[in-house]
Formats: C-alpha cells, sequence, structure tokens
C-alpha cells in the first residue's frame, strides 16, 4: 500500500521555487532514498509531505490522507535541526517521548536504547554525549512511537561506521517489519546498502526515480581497470584500447572477468606493473553523471 504520495508537488519561497512539480510514492516496507545536493529542495520535500511546509500546490498524501490530517501516532520525522535540550539523559528523553503516546503504542523504551548502542550512557547529559551518540539517540527518540512512515533527513550525518551500521540495522528491520522509510542522505554507500528505490533531485525537480541497482546500472557508466606501468605509460600503450592518464594505463567497460586476459596481454606485451585497481561504478558516479558534475 501507498503510505507516502506526492503529485505534482510545488513550492515556492518567494522567487526560490524549491520543489518544482515532484511526483512519486513509497510503499508500506520500502526504503525510498532521496539525495541530491546541498540546497536541491530534499528538507522541503520532507517538510511538504510532513505538512509542515505548507501551502504547497500540488498534491502530498501520507497514509492515504493528507499530511494535516494524518494519525500523528503513526508517522514520525527526525528532522536535521532537531537537537534535544543538552541537560535531558536518553533515559530522560526516550522516556519523555514515550509518554506522548498511548503505552500499548509505543517501543519497548529499554530494547530501543540497546539496540542502538545507548546502553552505556542511558545517564549521561545530551549535551556530555559524543557526536555519534547524539545522533544516534535523536534516531532512537523517532522510533519510540513505532511509526508506520518514517522520515529521517540524514540521520547518519557525523556518525563513526560502526554507529552509521547501527543505525543502518534499525532501518533494515523497520522496512522487514513494513514501516515505509523516506531517507534522505549524502551518503551514496548508505543508498546502496539500504534503499529499495532511489530518487535524485537537483534543483527542485526529480531528475531519475528508480530501483538503485537499475539507476546504479543506467547512469554510473563503464567499470574501469586502472594499471600504473613501471616504465612510461605513453609507451606501454602501443596496441592496447586504453587511455593514458599520468603513469596509468585505463581500461574502460572491462568487467570483473576480463581482468585476467588485460593483465595477461600487459605481461605478454613484456609491460612492468606496480600497480593494478578495479572499480565497478556505484551509485556515487550515477550521481555525478546525473547532476552534471562530471
Ligand atoms: N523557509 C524558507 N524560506 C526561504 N527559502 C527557503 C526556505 N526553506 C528552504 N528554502 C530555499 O529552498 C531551496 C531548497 O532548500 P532545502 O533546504 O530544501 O534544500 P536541501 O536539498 O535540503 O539542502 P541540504 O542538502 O543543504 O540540506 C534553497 O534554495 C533554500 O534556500
Amino acid at each position: 500500500m501507498e503510505q507516502v504520495e506526492a503529485d505534482g508537488l510545488r513550492k515556492t519561497y518567494g522567487e526560490t521555487v524549491a520543489v518544482d512539480g515532484v511526483s512519486f510514492s513509497v510503499d508500506a516496507g520500502e526504503v525510498f532514498a532521496l539525495v541530491g545536493p546541498n540546497g536541491a529542495g530534499k528538507t522541503t520535500l520532507v517538510r511538504c509531505l510532513t505538512g509542515t511546509a505548507r501551502p504547497a500546490d500540488g498534491e502530498a498524501r501520507l497514509l492515504g490522507t493528507s499530511p494535516e490530517q494524518t494519525d500523528e501516532a503513526r508517522v514520525s520525522l527526525l528532522p536535521q535541526e532537531f537537537t534535544p535540550p543538552e541537560r535531558l539523559t536518553p533515559d530522560e528523553l526516550i522516556g519523555y517521548y514515550a509518554s506522548l503516546y498511548p503505552d500499548d503504542e509505543t517501543r519497548d523504551t529499554d530494547a530501543l536504547v540497546d539496540e542502538m548502542g545507548l546502553s552505556d550512557a542511558v545517564d549521561t547529559r545530551y549535551g556530555d554525549l559524543s557526536g555519534g551518540q547524539k545522533s544516534r539517540l535523536k534516531v532512537a527518540v523517532s522510533l519510540v512511537n513505532d511509526p508506520d512512515v518514517i522520515f529521517l533527513d540524514e540521520p547518519t550525518t557525523g556518525i563513526d561506521p560502526e554507529g552509521r551500521e547501527d543505525v543502518w540495522r534499525v532501518v533494515e528491520r523497520l522496512a522487514d517489519e513494513g514501516t515505509a522509510v523516506f531517507l534522505t542522505t549524502h551518503y551514496m554507500r548508505e543508498v546502496e546498502r539500504l534503499a529499495d528505490r532511489v530518487a535524485l533531485i537537483d534543483d527542485g525537480k526529480l531528475v531519475e526515480v528508480g530501483k538503485t541497482d537499475d539507476v546504479i546500472r543506467k547512469h554510473a557508466g563503464e567499470p574501469r581497470l586502472v594499471v600504473r606501468t613501471v616504465g612510461s605509460a605513453e609507451e606501454a600503450i602501443e596496441g592496447f584500447d586504453a587511455t593514458v592518464e599520468g603513469d596509468e594505463l585505463v581500461f574502460e567497460g572491462v568487467g570483473v572477468d576480463g581482468i585476467g586476459d588485460a593483465l595477461d596481454a600487459l605481461d605478454g606485451a613484456g609491460v612492468g606493473y606496480d600497480e593494478v585497481r578495479w572499480r565497478e561504478p556505484g551509485l556515487e558516479e550515477a550521481y555525478l553523471h546525473l547532476t552534471g558534475e562530471v
């Protein structure tokens, strides 16, 4: 079932068109990622969908109704700018947010604290937590009401890799349990790991929406084998379908199966090399192509 829908959504601030005719939908159990450059319109789009940037033109629907009429207890929003009071501890903060909802509609808060890796810090004041602990606590707070739809606006910014992994596991579990997750992020690895579908917004418009794998296949370009030659790359290139970049030979379009043959051919031609790199392009490359940055 479609939990979030945008149909021709448009939001202006004076002369600025922050969101410009955006349409898409997010299903239950789906992780939908929104990516785009700074100022592209991501936060504004989240605000239109959650009813905090109104009025907007076009239509936004949340759990089948307008954002203003949606049952708030079934929705959660973790905004970028959420800053809890410095003096509250995780225990107090989570307890406070849990108290805003009926008991049977909240998660087990001890389990939540544990899952977010905060058990050792439950009594530490927010102001004394590390940056990563603060971010994980904010995600934990956004989960207390066990929402059917959750909007996470850059939830892992400033978190170390281990803490990010904790957040990712929670997001995966949420989606497995049927929650619709709307995620904005600047980390393409996060999207590759979590998102069923990705939308790229640039200058207020959706430039691409699709399954993450399809978007990568369509826009990321070819894999590259890069070989650093011992002698001159200019001389070594003779007879090879490659290009020279500095002291390296670059073979475009060589898949993982082709690496052995390419190196055998170099060996056969007596070309020495001391470093070989191969990379399958991912969402990062697709993003850069789509935003015209390469
Ligand atoms: N309340 C507002 N008043 C005026 N202009 C705004 C307002 N909110 C957003 N904008 C403008 O709308 C555009 C989109 O901003 P938005 O914050 O949605 O981008 P974003 O993609 O979330 O950026 P970032 O990745 O930096 O968080 C920007 O030009 C911004 O300056």
